[in-house]
């Protein structure tokens, strides 16, 4: 939490680089409404009559022109230099907030989803940008309040009065209007967001949809909706529609007030009609900026909130990952667990005092019900989570005296479903080591096989990835993923057990490029199926976060009950999947 003197330190800080235009627009804003000032009191004058004989009408036309667009032009650089001003700072808080969101390790993203973290980056950093331009804005225009307000006061202390009068009118009902407009944006944005919702998951789930044939009960949850929407939308037409004219009116009244008043002075000789002209003027120039800044304070309040968020971000630095300082060039391999503790959370608690020794290039499946540890075992080796009490050795060393990026860059994981970065296959694999040469890229293809790799992967490695369209199969992806693990060149490899989703023909022809990716390195397999366990070196049974077996895969069928119970659950699962399966298939088809 930050004060808000702090919240305005900081981003004053942000400020700092652009003080010279900052400056610049301060004078311009000031000058701006000097002019917008002089002009009805030119008009005044001359209406008394003071510059007659000392300048012609051809003169004064000129002088009020040269006036208005001196007004605009020095408005227009305001608003110019205001915008650049604005546009570097976010950019630069953009920047600081996108390298922020990157430091975070994997246990901010547990806690944050991908989306919230997007919303600071734009949406409120919009909303930082917000607090500028109204602040800039709002001083502009008390200038010009205090500069007219006080003409009006210095010409006749009565209409000084009146205008004052005529404010607490104009603001309360501006803010009135805000905040029943509000409320009405809310609802809006409310039923969008839950049309929104609604159209996504219609589209993603349309093949669903379409083969139980229900169409029609997804046209009228729509339509449903959408009625909701167009009643929220009229109700803040009808709102939005009412604000404007109100104001008007108010300063309708104000003028003839003004207009009123002012004819009696001037009947009574203490106003001149010039000064009755200039009266009246200023509360028509006044009346924009005094609703504006009305509602200065309730936005500067969001856009502060906005502020806040994206600086809690920027400084929210604490990574949890403990790193040191040495250098880590290729290891052997070998890792060693001492009484390793670790928890998502106070409430959950994963491993308690584990102990676990690998050797160097031992291919290890850890296997075990849902939730028993085995990811996050992975997790801990990777170094996406830290361990919160205990001594994780690789090679002997203390893990945490290592360089982070130097240690990880030791680490290979190939997952379920690996994400691919719009770009050429080419670069997708080249990712791994950014600036690789193209003939490293042929070496790791040669190494997996060409004939293997092209049986899976039927594109160019030139061929475009588009991530957000459904061209690449998750075969496809796998592929493209050992490929870049294997520019990579990792000690150890964490294998997510990628091929459990796939065909038994691609599964064969991953498993083979494994194989080969594997070859002289520590492997660990997350196995969710038995199957695959088979050609490890050893297998280590994992309950609720403690090693309930160790052992190769057959003397654990003897040894270890509750291996024995897993290798029974999951075989007869698969006796009886396969009947079934096998009836699917010859099931002829129905058209
Ligand atoms: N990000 C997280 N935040 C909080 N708890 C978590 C998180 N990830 C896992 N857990 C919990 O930690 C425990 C171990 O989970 P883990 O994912 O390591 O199990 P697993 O053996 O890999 O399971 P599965 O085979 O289903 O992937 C479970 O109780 C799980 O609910």
């Amino acid at each position: 939490m930050y004060s808000t003197p702090q919240l305005l330190v900081r981003i004053g800080r942000y400020l700092q680089s652009g003080i010279q235009p900052l400056l610049m627009a301060a004078l311009l804003a000031v000058g701006s409404s000097l002019v917008a000032s002089a002009l009805p009191v030119v008009i005044a004058v001359t209406i008394d009559g003071r510059l007659r004989g000392s300048i012609s009408n051809a003169q004064l036309c000129m002088i009020v022109t040269a006036l208005a667009v001196s007004g605009w032009a020095l408005n227009w650089g305001r608003q110019w230099l205001t915008a650049g001003l604005v546009g570097q700072t976010v950019r630069r808080l953009q920047i600081d907030a996108t390298d922020a969101a990157l430091a975070k390790d994997a246990a901010f993203f547990d806690r944050h989803s991908p989306g919230q973290v997007l919303s600071r980056v734009t949406g409120d950093t919009e909303g930082f940008a917000s607090v500028l331009t109204l602040t800039l804005n709002f001083v502009s225009q008390l200038f010009l309040v205090i500069l007219l307000g006080g003409l009006v006061f210095y010409i006749q202390i009565a209409l000084g009065f009146l205008l004052v009068a005529i404010v607490p009118l104009l603001v309360s009902t501006t803010l009135l209007f805000r905040r029943v407009a509000r409320t009405a944006a809310t609802s809006t944005r409310r039923v969008m967001a839950r049309i929104t919702a609604n159209v996504h998951e219609s589209m993603a789930g349309i093949g669903v949809t379409k083969g139980f044939g229900q169409e029609d009960s997804t046209y009228r949850e729509f339509d449903q909706l959408n009625r909701l929407s167009y009643q929220v939308y009229l109700r803040q037409g009808l709102i939005y529609s009412m604000i404007l004219p109100v104001l008007t009116l108010l300063a309708g009244l104000g003028t003839v007030a003004t207009l009123y008043v002012g004819g009696r002075l001037s009947q009574l000789g203490s106003l001149s009609t010039g000064e009755w002209y200039f009266a009246i003027s200023a509360l028509g120039a006044l009346w924009v900026p005094l609703t504006q800044a009305a509602s200065f304070w309730s936005l500067f309040q969001q856009g502060l909130a906005a502020s806040e968020r994206v600086f809690a971000l920027i400084d929210d630095r604490d990574s949890s990952i403990r790193s040191g300082s040495e250098p880590v060039a290729a290891l052997d391999g070998s890792i060693e667990l001492r009484s390793v503790t670790f928890s998502y959370s106070a409430t959950s608690k994963v491993f308690e005092n584990l102990d676990l020794y690998i050797p160097a290039k031992q291919v290890v499946a850890i296997v075990g019900e849902t939730g028993a540890g085995k990811s996050t075992l992975a997790k801990l080796i990777s170094r996406s989570h830290e361990y919160d009490g205990g001594e994780l050795l690789v090679d002997g060393r203390d893990v945490r005296s290592m360089m982070l990026a130097d240690y990880r860059r030791q680490v290979g994981m190939v997952p379920q479903f690996p994400y691919l970065f719009n770009g050429t296959v080419a670069e997708n694999i080249a990712y791994a080591r950014p600036g690789a040469p193209r003939s490293d890229v042929m070496d790791v293809i040669r190494a997996i096989g060409a004939d293997l790799w092209e049986r899976i992967v039927p594109f160019d490695l030139d061929d475009r990835i588009d991530n957000s369209r459904r061209g690449v199969s998750v075969g496809q992806r796998q592929m493209i993923a050992v490929a870049r693990v294997f520019l990579q060149q990792p000690s150890i490899l964490v294998l997510d057990e990628p091929t459990a989703s796939l065909d038994p023909a691609t599964e064969r022809a991953i498993q083979q490029a494994l194989g080969r990716l594997m070859a002289g390195r520590t492997v660990l397999i997350i196995a969710h199926r038995l199957a695959t366990v088979r050609r490890a070196d050893r297998v280590l049974v994992l309950n609720e976060g403690a090693i309930v077996g160790d052992g190769t895969y057959q003397d654990l069928l003897k040894q270890s009950t509750h291996f024995a119970e897993l290798h029974r659950n999951y075989y007869s699962h698969e006796a009886k999947m396969q009947p079934a399966m096998q009836a699917e298939m010859t099931r002829p088809m129905q058209i």
